[in-house]
């Protein structure tokens, strides 16, 4: 069976990867969402095991420990990270499945996985991304002030993506995503093979 398709989407905090993500769900229903594990606090209205897995630190260090997580970060001191068994199970499977997560962990699920398909979410300007994180309302000043300084640091990791993404607006976002699974659906690499297969099937014939 042909392994389903390993996505990472990611970009700076607040340039709307949850909300492409949420939109993508229904649009994409066949497509598996990694729930990610994490320290932080859990916001209004997030739920254990839907949103994020909620941990201690003491709990997530020992999933790092078991060598469970396919990758982790440390991010405006919380730890984040991916649970390995279950990608790999879904891949195996043969179904997509897409991970929303900070460009550190992206950049280290791709040496694992280079075959996977990265995408960088980009918002339409600077002065865009810190309405959208300020007007989000989950941070205080001085978080906010951090996380554009990260995220200013972060646009410059574009290089190591295979596709840019503009998120002016989520529905034209999300159809440039959905365009791009398709396009990688439809890479040569998938077929040759077969097509090699069905060549010698039928020179035997
Ligand atoms: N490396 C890594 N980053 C993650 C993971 N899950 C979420 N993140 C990222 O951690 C950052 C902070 O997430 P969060 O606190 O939910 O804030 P928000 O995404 O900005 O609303 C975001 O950039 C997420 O995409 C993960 O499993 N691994
Ligand atoms: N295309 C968009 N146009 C306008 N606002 C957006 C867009 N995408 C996201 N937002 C808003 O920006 C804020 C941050 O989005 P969020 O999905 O939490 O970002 P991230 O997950 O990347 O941190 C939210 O208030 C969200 O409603």
């Amino acid at each position: 069976m042909r392994k389903g398709l390993l996505i990472v989407l990611s970009g700076p905090s607040g340039v709307g990867k949850g909300s492409v993500c949420s939109v993508l769900r229904g649009r994409m229903p066949e497509l598996v969402y990694s729930v990610s594990a994490t320290t932080r606090t859990p916001r209004q209205g997030e739920l254990d095991g839907v949103n994020y897995f909620f941990k201690s630190r003491a709990q997530f260090q020992d999933m790092i420990a078991r060598d469970m997580l396919l990758e982790h970060a440390e991010y405006v001191g919380n730890y984040y990270g991916t649970p390995r068994d279950f990608v790999e199970r879904t891949i195996a499977a043969g179904k997509d499945i897409i991970l929303e997560i900070e460009v550190q962990g992206a950049l280290k699920v791709k040496e694992k996985f280079p075959e996977g398909v990265f995408i960088f979410l980009l918002p339409p300007s600077l002065d865009e991304l810190k309405q959208r994180i300020t007007g989000r309302g989950t941070e205080s000043v001085d978080t906010i002030d951090h996380r554009m300084n990260v995220a200013v640091e972060e646009m410059n990791l574009l290089r190591h993506y295979d596709y840019a993404v503009l998120n002016d607006e989520i529905d034209q976002a999300c159809h440039r995503i959905e365009s791009i699974i398709v396009a990688e659906h439809c890479r040569k690499e998938h077929y040759l093979s077969e097509f090699t297969q069905m060549q010698h099937a039928s020179e035997k014939a």
